[in-house]
């Protein structure tokens, strides 16, 4: 039987619409059927298992799944022997530390002695320690930001995105403890056979995830501000320049990393570069 790569994604919650949506963009089809708790790839062997999500880290541990989809945040809590191969890029997050809104804040300090409501208890004590702090934790496994207003507890440490649940619940974030994105985790024994699917799952995803931080740019520069627009516009490996119908003109296309795109767009602008196209890459293999 041909060998398959188990992937652990989330059943249903944040992590799931983007965890499959990557794989649609590695060109793996997946038979989806509601309800259906394991499902196989048709054109790539992969078998992905929908698991709840805090459950995952166990499962990757285990070696029940080869790798799995999660959050760094929880990667951390959980403690199990498994390792982050890949960062994703998306459900970003960070878990903090918030407190009723009209509290005076003075710095970690204000958690001795205090009590505070968390699903993330590891993590929250690693924090205290950190810091030379004694608190009691009181774990609970969703709606946290309501601790305070019902006595349950003095502050509260979750997951923050917006930041709108703490604003609607009357909170204030004081503390960032950690900051997570989706990645990919493996099992620490992976064998060979699997670990050479999983090789060939991370170069598609690799060139996915470039695809998406890179934009594609075609401009037309006049021919005394080509070396200098050259210059600016490195490429993956030098700019492609081609003459204009027009004498005097060149147009020139190149690969901008969305990070410096503003910036590199005004230098061309003030080098003279004129009709600006900016198109999405698809795939982007490096
Ligand atoms: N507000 C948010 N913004 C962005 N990412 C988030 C947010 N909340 C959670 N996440 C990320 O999504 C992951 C899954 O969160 P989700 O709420 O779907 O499941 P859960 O309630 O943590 O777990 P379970 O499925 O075990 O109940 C979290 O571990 C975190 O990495
Ligand atoms: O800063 P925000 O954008 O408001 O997001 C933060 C909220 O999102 C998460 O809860 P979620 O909606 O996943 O609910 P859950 O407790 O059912 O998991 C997290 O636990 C916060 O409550
Ligand atoms: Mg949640």
């Amino acid at each position: 039987m041909e060998k398959k790569l188990k992937i652990a994604v989330q059943k249903s919650g944040r992590l799931n619409e983007g965890s499959l949506a990557l794989l649609k963009e590695c060109s793996i089809s997946i038979d989806n059927g509601k309800d259906q708790l394991k499902a196989n790839a048709r054109n790539f062997p992969l078998e992905v298992f929908y698991l709840r999500n805090s459950d995952i880290p166990q499962y990757v541990e285990d070696g029940i799944a080869d790798i799995a989809i999660i959050g760094e945040n929880l990667v951390v809590e959980k403690q199990k022997k498994i390792e982050v191969i890949q960062r994703l890029g998306f459900s970003k997050c960070r878990l903090s530390l918030a407190i009723p809104k009209n509290a005076d804040y003075n710095g970690p300090s204000y958690f001795d002695g205090k009590k505070l409501a968390t699903s993330y208890p590891n993590t929250l004590q690693q924090f205290l320690d950190k810091n030379n702090l004694q608190a009691e934790i009181h774990e609970i496994s969703g709606s946290v930001e309501i601790a305070p207003n019902i006595g349950l507890a003095d502050g509260i440490c979750d997951l923050v995105s917006t930041g709108s649940t703490l604003f609607k619940n009357g909170l204030k974030e004081v503390e960032t403890v950690l900051k997570s994105e989706a990645c990919i985790v493996q099992n620490q024994n992976i064998e060979p056979e699997a670990k050479k699917i999983l090789d060939k799952l991370l170069f598609r995803v690799k060139s996915v995830l470039a695809a998406k931080n890179n934009k594609y740019v075609l401009l037309n520069v006049p021919d005394e501000s080509l070396d200098r627009v050259i210059e600016i516009l490195p490429g993956m490996k030098s700019p492609t320049v081609l003459p204009l119908a027009q004498k005097g003109w060149h147009s020139v296309h190149s690969v901008i990393n969305e990070h410096d795109f503003w910036n590199v767009i005004d230098q061309l602008k003030e080098n003279g570069a004129q009709g600006i196209l900016v198109v999405p890459i698809e795939k982007m293999v490096l």
